[in-house]
């Protein structure tokens, strides 16, 4: 028997210039920032579990304090215990009047759990010997299913209706994974779109995106219309016809400047519209859906909970969504997301543009393509080309693909020379 001992946190702040001229609409100039958990137990093996929130950088401080507060619930626990009932643990956390107090289930707390919940998957694929998508790729249906919270999902999906969805995709499991190791995983690139990019790079990238095998790219949207169009020219005439186009409006819009600007851009023939208005606006990303069809709406990355994608799918709002690896409670709860997603049977392309984020989420894309959608039909993880060289097992995309991780783990552990470089030590910037 071990005991969970160490339970380390770091405010870690990669600066812009690291990065690119200026990123999207809504957030010009971010230092890309990792709100760092690291748990160790006395088992002396030398495992540790290692995840992280990705901020964009002022408010990492405020996310390191709120992991720091879940310490107490970690610290002396029985570590085998802890591990084989990841579920429990999760909704021990998540279940917490005090902490739910700070939520109920949203904001830096909820992500806060998820760090933690992270971090103890990365701990127990490395026990087990296993890249975290291929250990939950083996789990059986029920096993799965006792990793999710069912509480406030079931009218739109029952424990039973996820267990038949499981039960269903468990034939062709073996051929899927030695699909998955062969063929790897599609991959985006969100690379040649940064709005800061002058024209010319926009258009060297593009070009390059596509002779490094890439299908789709991805370009920011909403500073100017003027320059969207004329960026999008510029970037269809890189790619040619057959390449796919999609935007990412970064949350600038409100419903009827979405609809009105995505109409302009409706000639590009654009793969989807990213995040068009507020993360939290339903029923707006619905309107939106129906203004614009058929150019598909997709959100994720800022949505709160699983209770905000089951409402999603119920009002059609999306027709693509964008699992991120930080911004929920966890892999438990990002189970709970892919199984509302094969319950409507839409597809999934995670989100993935931030450090750490595409190293992390490729394992939950591979978990779902082996365990529960069964299909990489429309499916592809973003790609983001920056930071990957701070971590002990840097994703690797080649041809267009992620390549399937073999390391044991969740892929989420920050080299410590990258950690102690960039541990960001000053005063609060000011706001
Ligand atoms: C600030 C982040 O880089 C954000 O622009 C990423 C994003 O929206 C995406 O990758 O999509």
């Amino acid at each position: 028997m071990s005991l969970i001992v160490e339970f380390e946190t770091h405010d870690v702040r990669f600066p812009t210039s690291l990065l690119l001229d200026g990123s999207d609409a809504m957030n010009p100039d971010p230092d890309y920032s990792a709100a760092y958990v690291r748990i160790a137990t006395d088992a002396g093996d030398g495992l540790e579990g290692h995840a992280f929130v990705f901020t964009i950088g002022r408010g990492n401080d405020v996310q390191v304090a709120a992991i720091d507060a879940l310490a107490p619930y970690l610290v002396g626990q029985n570590a085998e215990e802890v591990l084989a009932d990841l579920g429990g643990m999760w909704r021990r956390l998540q279940h917490d009047s005090q902490l739910r107090w700070l939520g109920p289930e949203k904001g830096v707390m909820h992500m806060a759990i998820g760090a933690v919940v992270n971090a103890l998957w990365d701990l127990r694929a490395k026990r087990e010997g296993k890249p975290l998508w291929r250990l939950l790729a083996e789990l059986s249906p029920e096993e799965l299913v006792d990793l999710v919270d069912f509480r406030y999902l079931s009218d739109a999906l029952t424990r039973d209706e996820a267990l038949e969805l499981l039960r269903a995709a468990e034939p062709g499991r073996a051929e899927r994974i030695a699909l998955i190791e062969a063929d790897g995983y599609p991959a985006y690139t969100t690379t040649p779109g940064w709005l800061g990019y002058s024209d010319e790079k926009l258009a060297r990238l593009s070009r390059e995106a596509v002779a490094d095998g890439f299908r789709q790219i991805k370009l920011k949207v909403g500073a100017s219309l003027d320059d969207d169009l004329r960026r999008l020219r510029i970037a269809r005439e890189a790619v040619g016809p057959d390449i796919r186009i999609a935007v990412d409006a970064n949350q600038r819009w409100d419903v009827s400047d979405a609809i009105e600007w995505m109409r302009a851009l409706a000639s590009f023939d654009i793969a989807w519209i990213e995040e068009p208005t507020s993360p939290d606006d339903v029923l707006g990303h619905a309107a939106i859906a129906r203004a614009i069809a058929p150019i598909p709406v997709t959100t994720g990355e800022h949505c709160a909970n699983r209770i905000m994608f089951k409402q999603f799918l119920q009002a059609r709002a999306l027709e693509v969504l964008q699992i991120d690896y930080t911004r929920v409670a966890g892999v438990n709860e990002n189970i709970a997301i892919l199984l509302l997603a094969a319950k409507f049977g839409v597809r999934v392309c995670p989100h993935a543009g931030g450090v750490g984020l595409c190293e992390g989420v490729q394992h939950l894309a591979m978990f779902d393509f082996v365990a529960v959608s069964g299909t990489l039909d429309g499916r592809m993880i973003e790609f983001v080309d920056h930071l990957h060289e701070h971590f002990v097992t840097p994703t690797v995309v080649r041809g267009g693909r992620y390549l399937a991780p073999s390391a044991p783990g969740a892929g989420t552990e920050m080299r410590a020379e990258s950690i102690a470089e960039y541990e960001f030590r000053g005063a609060r910037a000011d706001a």
